[in-house]
């Protein structure tokens, strides 16, 4: 079943007008900062709120004009959201039996999803007895337990610790790839998600699509600063040169030209923050080869194993991340406000044409 959706809608101030495709058997990934839309396109298509205008069709099957119980939509949030007063094998049940299946085909369905998801063991448990990892894998199940031709996952990984996603994420990745027809849209801010599970992905601001494309393309070069903070990579905007980039304010940042990124023209270099090392202000690098230029630390936060340093300051260096090592943190005295000077490497840095505004 492929997807096709034009969403225009109001909600007070906010403005959305957006369009895509999802072809049978494919996800996309909507990413977008709080409050760009993405709540607003699966509540367009779950069919929980009525647009301005729509135009949102399955294979042909316009699901616009359809209420929400009949647009055989499969919706998983976040939050497992599971009744509460219902044994595990008849939260998963529910669907099935809701468009009409007997209570034991319903249950037979249900069960064999159970297994599907490596949940069978918990048929018989209250959602209160499930630790949240268990009771999102419950929530997959059931969301898929419905046979939707259209998935809607939100966010779905957000809520679980660190230990528990990496599972349920291989599980998604799993049953989307197992079916050939479905399409599913994934509404998630963690660049992983998108990387995993989408095929194609859509990037909203303010209401607006301003990046589409095929995940890793879009990922690995970002063309709007949003994408490169959530894909964790350091964009620097300014022109193509033959050396790299030349910055706003005249500044070079050495690195290498993508196969289609054109000399005189907008571009934006691309680093990953594991490419950039901080030094202290003094450490006299001057007439190293690499890119090295004075910053000030704004802040400092936690990223998996490493701390993820954000420069302040002006130039070029602003909001540029690296990553360090706890221990290099204490090493350095870093805290905000510390003077610093950032190296990279011109080989971590690659030049990309800038098509959209970043
Ligand atoms: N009921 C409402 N009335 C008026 N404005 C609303 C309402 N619900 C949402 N909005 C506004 O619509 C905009 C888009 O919200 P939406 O929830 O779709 O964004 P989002 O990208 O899903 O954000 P988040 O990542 O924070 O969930 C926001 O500016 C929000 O303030």
């Amino acid at each position: 079943m492929s997807l096709h959706a034009e969403i225009d809608l109001t909600r007070g101030t906010f403005e959305l007008s957006a369009a895509f495709d999802v072809p049978a058997g494919t996800v996309l990934a909507i990413l977008g900062p709080n409050g760009s839309g993405k709540s607003s396109i699966l509540g367009s298509l779950a069919g929980l709120f009525r647009p301005d205008h729509a135009v949102i069709t399955l294979d042909g099957r316009k699901l616009h004009e359809l209420p929400a119980h009949d647009r055989a939509v499969g919706l998983l949030s976040q939050d497992a959201l599971l009744f509460p007063h219902l044994s595990v094998v008849d939260n998963v049940a529910f669907s099935p039996r809701s468009k009409g299946k007997s209570r034991n085909e319903s249950r037979e369905i249900a069960r064999r999803w159970l297994a599907e998801v490596d949940a069978a063991e918990f048929a018989e448990r209250r959602p209160a007895q499930l630790s949240g990892g268990q009771a999102q894998r419950v929530a997959v199940a059931r969301a898929l337990a419905g046979s939707p031709d259209l998935l809607l996952l939100d966010e779905p990984l957000a809520a679980l610790d660190v230990d528990a996603a990496p599972a349920i994420r291989g599980l998604l990745r799993r049953v989307l790839a197992a079916d050939p027809n479905r399409a599913t849209v994934l509404v998630t801010h963690d660049p992983l998600d998108a990387l995993a599970l989408a095929d194609h992905v859509v990037v909203l601001a303010s209401g607006r699509v301003v990046e589409r494309g095929p995940t890793r393309e879009v990922l690995a070069a970002p063309r709007t600063a949003f994408t490169a903070r959530i894909a964790g990579l350091n964009l620097v905007p300014g022109t193509a040169v033959a050396e790299g980039l030349r910055t706003g304010d005249g500044g070079l940042v050495a690195g290498m030209l993508s196969a289609d990124a054109v000399s005189g023209e907008p571009a934006v270099a691309v680093f990953e923050p594991s490419a950039v090392s901080v030094y202290p202000a003094d450490d006299g690098l001057t007439g190293s080869p690499r890119n090295t230029i004075g910053a000030v630390v704004g802040a400092l936060e936690p990223h998996g194993p490493v701390i993820r340093v954000r420069a302040a300051g002006d130039g070029w260096a602003s909001g540029l991340s690296a990553d360090l090592t706890p221990a290099a943190v204490a090493d350095l005295r870093l805290e905000p406000g510390s003077r610093v000077r950032l190296a990279i490497k011109a080989t971590a840095v690659t030049v990309h044409p800038a098509s959209l505004q970043a």
